[in-house]
């Protein structure tokens, strides 16, 4: 097993919550540590880190960021490395993401190239978000990079490959709370009750029409909600219900007119229903926008290396934090093939880990050749 694979096994034992990776911080710091110093510069932000690799002569800066936070899903894969934090898994893939940050970053403390490197170990992908405040962060300021790049695992692909396209790659996001308070009361008296699982299944049905009659159908948009609370026992109705969902849309433009759509159907319920409602918008983030230039010759310089096939894919309703990097400098994010049976933020994603030394070769290899050009 390489050194890449059982870092990431170690990681893998270790999930946390976005800003609460303590340990994940500590596992990180303690590795940096063991690598030769000299071209090493290392800042903690948060429970985030980030890590300069001094170029010999610098004429510009390559950013590489990896998000480093686990979900809340119980681990259903029964690996012996599984997660040892009850209730929560990297079931996104961060611990490769983590890992291969940490192959590419131990080979160029050894071997430096001409540029500068900076390595962003960010926390809160998943949730509330880690790259806004980061990249507003004073050493973010001092360490500005010139490009940026990222990866992010794709169960669907196989290792050796990789998925990118220019442009729109992921989409805009915005969490979804909404809470309703009615009446609870007597199930047997539901006519002296304002009964809120009603209320909230119907508000459930109607959300849908939303993409479905509202959204241009030749855009994209999604309305999940995943997670319903309501009610404390069978014979009793439901004074409040809680909907936990998420909003994706593929401009900023779309999610502003869904949120309005939404605004007036959970208006519609609180008449129909006589309850009060209220939405919370939780965390937002901005749409993964790849840089045309960058992209391409990415894709190009991968095209050329005999062990990587490279597709060009469609967008993602999937969301990034990264998007906020890559609107503010220009990089790109691609997609890394693991060949998983079961997708993310699935209990059973079992990416191939083959796929991590695959990506460090990869990755060491362009930033050697970007980074000397
Ligand atoms: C790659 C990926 O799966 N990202 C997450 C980002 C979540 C954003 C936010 N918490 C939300 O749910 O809106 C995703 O679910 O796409």
């Amino acid at each position: 097993m390489s050194q890449f694979v059982a870092i990431r096994r170690e990681l893998h034992k270790i999930p946390e919550l976005g800003f609460q990776e303590v340990k994940t911080q500590r596992y990180l710091l303690d590795y940096l540590a063991t690598l030769p110093q000299e071209r090493l510069e290392i800042k903690t932000w948060r429970t985030g880190i980030f890590v300069k690799v001094r170029g010999i002569s610098p004429t510009k800066t390559i950013g590489y960021r990896a998000d480093i936070d686990g979900l809340p899903i119980q681990e259903e894969t029964g690996v012996p490395y599984r997660s040892e934090h009850e209730g929560y898994m990297h079931a996104c893939g961060h611990d490769f993401h983590m890992s291969i940050a940490l192959g590419v970053l131990t080979h160029f403390a050894h071997q430096p190239i001409r540029d500068d490197l900076l390595f962003i170990f960010q926390p809160a992908e998943e949730g509330p978000g880690g790259a806004l405040p980061m990249l507003e962060s004073e050493i973010m300021k001092q360490w500005w990079p010139d490009m940026i790049v990222a990866l992010h695992i794709a169960p669907e692909y196989p290792v050796g490959t990789i998925a990118a396209k220019q442009g729109l790659l992921f989409a805009n996001t915005s969490e979804l709370f909404i809470d309703l308070k009615g009446k609870g009361g007597h199930a047997a008296f539901p006519h002296l009750a304002n009964d809120m699982v009603v209320a909230a299944c119907s508000l459930v049905t109607q959300l849908q029409s939303v993409v479905a009659r509202n959204v241009d159908p030749l855009d994209s948009a999604v309305i999940t909600i995943g997670k319903i609370t309501s009610g404390t026992v069978q014979n009793v109705i439901a004074e409040r219900a809680r909907l936990e969902g998420t909003i994706r849309t593929l401009s900023v433009e779309s999610m502003q007119k869904v949120k309005a759509r939404i605004e007036a159907i959970v208006h519609g319920v609180e008449i129909a229903y006589w309850c009060e409602a209220t939405i919370d918008y939780g965390s937002m983030y901005h749409q993964v926008d790849n840089d045309e230039a960058l992209t391409t010759e990415f894709m190009e310089f991968a095209e050329q290396l005999s062990n990587t096939k490279v597709v060009r894919c469609k967008a993602a309703m999937t969301g990034e934090d990264f998007g906020y990097m890559l609107a503010k400098i220009p990089g790109f994010m691609f997609w890394l093939g693991v060949n998983s049976p079961f997708g993310l933020h699935h209990a059973k994603l079992m990416p191939d880990e083959r796929a991590i030394d695959f990506a460090i070769s990869l990755l060491t290899a362009y930033f050697s050749w970007k980074g000397n050009n």
